[in-house]
């Protein structure tokens, strides 16, 4: 791919942009499966209500790295965590940390459009319920509804809620999934290749959404395009082999990385 392409679609916002305060922290994190050690020891600070884009080749701890913020990890056998992870400044490893909440604080949309086998209505309600935010159904209505719209997605289902959410297109489910995730009003979202499984049109839609999502949540993206990482993220973040190879503002990432693995992969040279 041409470096020239990238900056084309380069997301260029002000030429200066204040300082985002850190979100999330990360100091030193290592994850093992087993024996076998996927994550060296990250360091990344993600800012808040800005887009972060996680790149690099297969296999080099990406994914890994996004399920650390949430501790998604904990639900795989044989994985282990080290180092610390704060948001807000707390440490989201302590033991007094309730990881269901957690989990509904940083909030995750997956790879595959994944709809529970339930109505569009109750897709959106289920978080919602199960943590207690609406004191009747009046509130319930409205949390759904104010979901959809955020997502995008209100106009094309308001009059069919009833409705099963596996019956939306491919692109419509994920908006649906980014509504679900968003009903909780979570801080942060973590979003695995969220657009690998949609065409061009869809894509574009749900990078539309992220774009204007940051305004409101701090996002971080797994990514394995280039072009996406570009057109969505301010601040991109190399990772290869289990490290952090660089972090910078996504502009200069793409134009002039210090990193000769940036260079190499942005350029196609592997990966
Ligand atoms: N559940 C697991 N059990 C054992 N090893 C795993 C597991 N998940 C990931 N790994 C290993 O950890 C390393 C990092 O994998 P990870 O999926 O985080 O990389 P990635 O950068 O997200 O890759 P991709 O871009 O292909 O999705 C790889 O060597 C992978 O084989």
């Amino acid at each position: 791919m041409q470096m020239e392409n990238i900056q084309a679609t380069l997301n260029k916002g002000p030429a200066v942009q204040a300082a985002k305060p850190t979100k999330m922290r990360s100091e030193n994190v290592t994850v093992h499966y087993g024996a076998k050690q996927a994550l060296n020891g990250i360091n990344l600070d993600v800012p808040e209500r800005q887009v972060t884009a996680l790149i690099g080749p297969s296999g080099c701890g990406k994914s890994t790295y996004l399920r650390c913020l949430n501790r998604m990890n904990d639900t795989i056998d044989g994985c282990k965590v080290g180092g610390k992870i704060t948001l807000d400044n707390e440490d989201i490893y302590d033991p007094s940390i309730d990881v269901v909440e957690l989990r509904a604080r940083v909030g995750m949309v997956f790879q595959k459009p994944n709809p529970f086998p339930k109505s569009i209505f109750e897709n959106v309600a289920y978080g919602p319920k199960i943590h207690g935010l609406a004191r009747n159904k009046n509130e319930l209505d409205e949390i759904v509804h104010r979901s959809l719209e955020r997502a995008g997605l209100l106009k094309e289902v308001k009059d069919r809620l009833d409705e099963p959410g596996t019956g939306l297109s491919g692109g419509q489910q994920q908006r649906l999934c980014i509504a679900r995730a968003i009903a909780v009003s979570p801080e942060v979202i973590l979003m695995d290749e969220p657009c690998s499984a949609l065409d061009p049109i869809a894509t574009a839609t749900v990078e539309e959404l992220i774009d204007e999502l940051r305004e409101n949540f701090t996002i971080v993206i797994v990514t394995h395009s280039m072009q996406q990482a570009a057109r969505v993220s301010q601040v991109t973040a190399m990772f290869h082999l289990g490290d952090l190879a660089e972090v910078g503002p996504t502009e200069k990432m793409f134009s002039n990385p210090d990193d000769k693995r940036t260079q190499d992969y942005i350029t196609g040279r592997f990966g």
